[in-house]
């Protein structure tokens, strides 16, 4: 029935239909019967027309080889038809055939075979073939859109037909590497490892993918390492979704945070409009942070995150901390340009490589101190206003405490100086010789 066909059809093009339509045009196929009369129209979002699905129209005959033609076919539903011999040969330009249901009536031609065509009219009806496209074809003219993430990714990610994306977890696979490619893309920013987009798949799904470069391992060495990070489930982390790996390509997606980064939201936008976070908030936060380090750190005694620092812990909508980028400073060879990490970094830390938990905990009483002062740990000879945040905590509060060390933001709000002044419980916070930081953690 129609009803049925939708569904099938909804389900088939998994969320990539906009709309459809069933209209009664007369159906033209050369060898085709139609015993309905119907067609469904197929539109793509920003693709226009992009063919006739035959559909629970009980056509029977040869599948008619325009349809394998179509620029930018990304799937082809037969269901509920009584489709009956070979694929055309034009189905070499597929590179993949998925539930291919009904083996026994529709056969694949190889190059020069002759086709048994007794085998497929014996055969029992067409339930649920489906077949797909990806490569070239989907991603090709009408398809990609100029700020989309195909235009940034090399051809060569493109065109692998055999190569996908690797997901983990028990999360049902929703998009492949051709919606990915075809997904509105936004700089979110560049960092250490790579550049990060936002990119939004057509069918509203958004996730951030991390392009790497200078991933130096071997791709066996990558998986396993993206295989322990894949692994890695907690509330404060934010999960790797799957990777791509090509010879010219190696992708990450995670989870978009939809709040970005404690980064941009301490030292971002200072002017009029300014959301200032408060110490609920920012001792909030280091908790959620200290919880998803000690996560991985309770993994076993060789894994650290690396890379701890106030633009690798972002924020839900909720303002809960989930801790991101971990894992990721083993895929780099060993030269590790100077950046901004190095203010987080712990001074006995010379490969960026390998980093301690130790050397992970001083990072996060750097976090500490940029959370408390409102200032970011810069490097003094990279920039000219970084500063180097343990002396300069140390220079103001050598001689007496005094409350100026703290972030202005943070004084305005009365009882916080009390709060902030009172606890010395920070058993965590391996920094020396820096003395009275204080932090009193959210009961
Ligand atoms: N999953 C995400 N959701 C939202 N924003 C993100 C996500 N991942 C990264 N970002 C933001 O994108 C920007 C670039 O991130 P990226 O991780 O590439 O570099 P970085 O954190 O600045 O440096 P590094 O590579 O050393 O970690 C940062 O502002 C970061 O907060």
């Amino acid at each position: 029935s129609d009803r049925e066909a939708m569904v099938a059809l909804r389900e088939n093009v998994r969320g990539r239909l906009l709309y459809w339509n069933i209209s009664s045009n007369p159906c033209n196929w050369t060898g085709v019967t139609c015993s309905s009369n119907r067609v469904v129209e197929l539109r793509l979002p920003g693709m226009g027309l992009l063919g006739q699905l035959p559909v629970g129209n009980r056509f029977s005959g040869e599948i008619p080889a325009v349809l394998f033609t179509l620029k930018n076919l990304i799937r082809l539903n037969l269901a509920n038809n009584n489709f009956s011999g070979p694929i055309p040969d034009s189905v070499s330009n597929l590179t993949r055939l998925v539930e291919w249901f009904d083996s026994k009536r529709l056969i694949k031609r190889k190059s020069g075979e002759k086709v048994d065509e007794t085998r497929g009219r014996d055969a029992a009806p067409a339930q649920q073939p489906v077949v797909e496209i990806p490569g070239d074809n989907a991603a090709g003219e009408s398809g990609s859109r100029s700020s989309g993430l195909s235009g940034v990714v090399k051809k060569e990610a493109k065109s692998s037909g055999v190569k996908n994306l690797v997901f983990f977890g028990k999360v049902s696979r929703v998009f492949d590497l051709e919606d990915l490619l075809r997904a509105s893309a936004e700089v979110l920013g560049k960092g250490t490892f790579g550049t990060t987009y936002k990119a939004t798949l057509e069918m509203g799904v958004v996730v951030a993918v991390k392009r790497l470069k200078d991933v130096t391992v071997s791709e066996k060495e990558f998986k396993e390492k993206m295989d322990v990070v894949g692994a890695m489930e907690h509330q404060n982390l934010v999960p790797l979704r799957g990777y791509y790996f090509s010879a010219d390509e190696k992708l990450l997606v995670y989870d978009y945070m939809p709040m970005g980064s404690l980064s941009s939201l301490l030292h971002g936008n200072r002017g009029a409009g300014r959301t200032p976070l408060n110490w609920d908030t920012r001792s909030g936060v280091a908790l959620g942070a200290a919880r998803g380090i000690a996560y991985l750190h309770s993994k076993g005694p060789e894994i650290s995150h690396g890379n701890v620092k106030s633009s690798n812990i972002l924020l839900t909508t909720l303002y809960e901390a989930r801790v991101s980028d971990f894992g990721l400073a083993q895929l780099a060879g060993p030269t590790s340009t100077p950046n901004r990490v190095d203010g987080y970094r712990a001074p006995e830390v010379t490969d960026a490589r390998k980093v301690s938990q130790k050397a992970d905990v001083y990072s996060f009483g750097i976090l500490l101190l940029e959370l408390l002062t409102g200032k970011a740990p810069t490097h003094a000879l990279l920039n000219e206003e970084g500063i180097d945040l343990p002396r300069w905590v140390q220079s103001i509060v050598r001689e007496d405490w005094t409350a100026e060390v703290f972030d202005l933001e943070l004084l305005r709000y009365q009882t916080v100086e009390e709060d902030m002044s009172n606890s010395y419980s920070l058993p965590l916070i391996a920094l020396s010789n820096i003395p009275k930081i204080v932090l009193r953690w959210p009961r």
